[in-house]
């Protein structure tokens, strides 16, 4: 039996269809039950690529860690820093050497790009802008004071913090930890998602492309996944499932079993089990009927059976509810682009969509032009493998014009797929 007697907030916007909660109002909803996973993890920094930081690191080293030469060339006294003069050669320091007694006047080091730079030398000289006479150095072009000097500390000072708790890292956050000197990093421990597929159908001429596909997006460093399989329309097998699963995961992700007909069974078996279930009805195409709940430890996502509903829902609610569990700072992926309606069409308003487009060309502006990359189907998969990305109509609209704005969520970009 369906439940909608958790949506109990009245619906803010008008735009929206009866009876129906907003995608907005559902993430919310799922946010709030959400914190993030507890438990931390101590790695290498080029072992955390991907993982969500626990705490702030810190720089173990200034960095540059000592006054050091920008260019290849020669150190020079502030005394050499003028014209007509000519100091000799005293010496040579390669990067990773040690920098040695001071410049005095009247004398030039030569050095290599990162060397150490002893004390005394108050510019270098690019070797391009000099001539060399009996081991002499004549400057074409006098440096300023400071010149081609990296001086230690300018970038960042031993103790300083690196970056904040909440952030994902990637390869510029490794090179960064990497420089500073840092050992290990504190991460989160990873978010355990138990991920199953619910039809007795599934396995026959009907294959299960939901499980696939959400064991694709749930491929992160920040996850760890137990594939449970595919469950039959039983509830007593379900029930025994979830409360299985409910020990030692975070979330609980499913597909299918939820909209509420006789064989529907899945939010009533995570009753049984002794968890709690909620099911809704989004202004959302695809993605209508969605569940959601918790049972031990375990949140629970129920996403629709219909294979682009699903993948809608696991992209507006379940990156969302992931990436709070995770520790991310920010729920939010990356904003969508503006992009422009190649053809028209017409709808019918009351629900937000997100409908699968290709760019087929750029306008004026550079702007992609959309067009729809097949005909609309929730069940239907080729349209989704052609298009870009999701072109995303609010609940309001009728019908979209040629030349229309639209709001465009490229796959790679928005949504990390490809
Ligand atoms: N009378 C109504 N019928 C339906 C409604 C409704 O409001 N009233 N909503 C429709 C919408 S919208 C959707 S979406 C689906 C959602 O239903 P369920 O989540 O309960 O999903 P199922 O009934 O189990 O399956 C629907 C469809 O998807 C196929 N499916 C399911 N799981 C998978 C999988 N893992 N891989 C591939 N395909 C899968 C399944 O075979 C069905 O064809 O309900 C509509 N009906
Ligand atoms: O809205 Mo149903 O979620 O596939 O089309």
């Amino acid at each position: 039996m369906p439940d909608g007697t958790l949506i109990s907030a009245p619906l803010a916007c008008c735009d929206t269809a009866p009876g129906l909660l907003p995608l907005a109002a559902a993430r919310e909803r799922l946010l709030r039950a959400a914190v993030p996973v507890v438990g931390e993890e101590a790695l290498p920094p080029g072992m955390a690529l991907g993982r969500v930081l626990a705490a702030a690191p810190r720089a173990a080293l200034s960095l540059p860690p000592f006054d050091q030469s920008a260019m290849d060339g020669y150190a020079l006294h502030a005394a050499d820093l003028a014209p007509g003069a000519a100091p000799r050669v005293a010496r040579r320091i390669t990067a990773g050497e040690a920098a040695g007694p001071a410049i005095g006047a009247g004398e030039a080091v030569r050095v290599l790009t990162g060397a150490a730079l002893p004390p005394g030398a108050a510019a270098v000289v690019m070797e391009e802008h000099v001539a060399l006479r009996d081991g002499r150095v004549s400057a074409r072009r006098l440096p300023r004071p400071g010149a081609n000097i990296r001086r230690r500390g300018e970038d960042l000072a031993e103790g300083d913090i690196l970056l904040a708790p909440g952030m994902r890292l990637d390869a510029r956050h490794v090179a960064l930890l990497a420089a500073a000197g840092v050992g290990t990093v504190a991460v989160r421990r990873q978010v355990r998602v138990a991920l199953l597929s619910n039809g007795n159908e599934l396995g026959t001429a009907i294959r299960d492309s939901n499980r696939p596909m959400l064991a694709a997006l749930l491929a992160r460093p920040e996850v760890t996944l137990t594939d449970l399989g595919v469950l039959p329309d039983d509830p007593e097998a379900l029930a025994a499932a979830l409360r299985g699963a409910a020990v030692g995961h975070d979330l609980i992700l499913a597909s299918g079993g939820i909209s509420g007909s006789d064989a529907d069974h899945l939010p009533g078996a995570l009753r049984a089990a002794g968890g709690e279930a909620a099911v809704l009805k989004l202004a959302l195409k695809p993605g209508k009927p969605l569940a959601h709940g918790r049972i031990g430890g375990a949140l629970c996502l129920f996403l629709p059976g219909n294979p682009l509903a699903a993948l809608v829902g696991m992209l507006t609610l379940g990156r969302p509810l992931l990436a709070r569990l995770a520790g991310l700072a920010t729920e939010m992926g990356p904003a969508p682009l503006a992009a422009v309606a190649a053809a028209g069409f017409s709808r019918k308003p009351g629900r937000e969509e997100f409908l699968p487009a290709r760019i087929i060309d750029q306008d004026g502006f550079g702007l992609p032009l959309l067009e729809p990359s097949g005909p609309f189907g929730s069940a239907r998969l080729t349209p989704l493998a052609a298009a870009d990305g999701l072109l995303w109509l609010p609940a309001a609209t009728e019908r979209v014009a040629p030349g229309d704005m639209l709001r465009f969520h490229p796959f790679a970009a928005s949504f990390g797929l490809a």
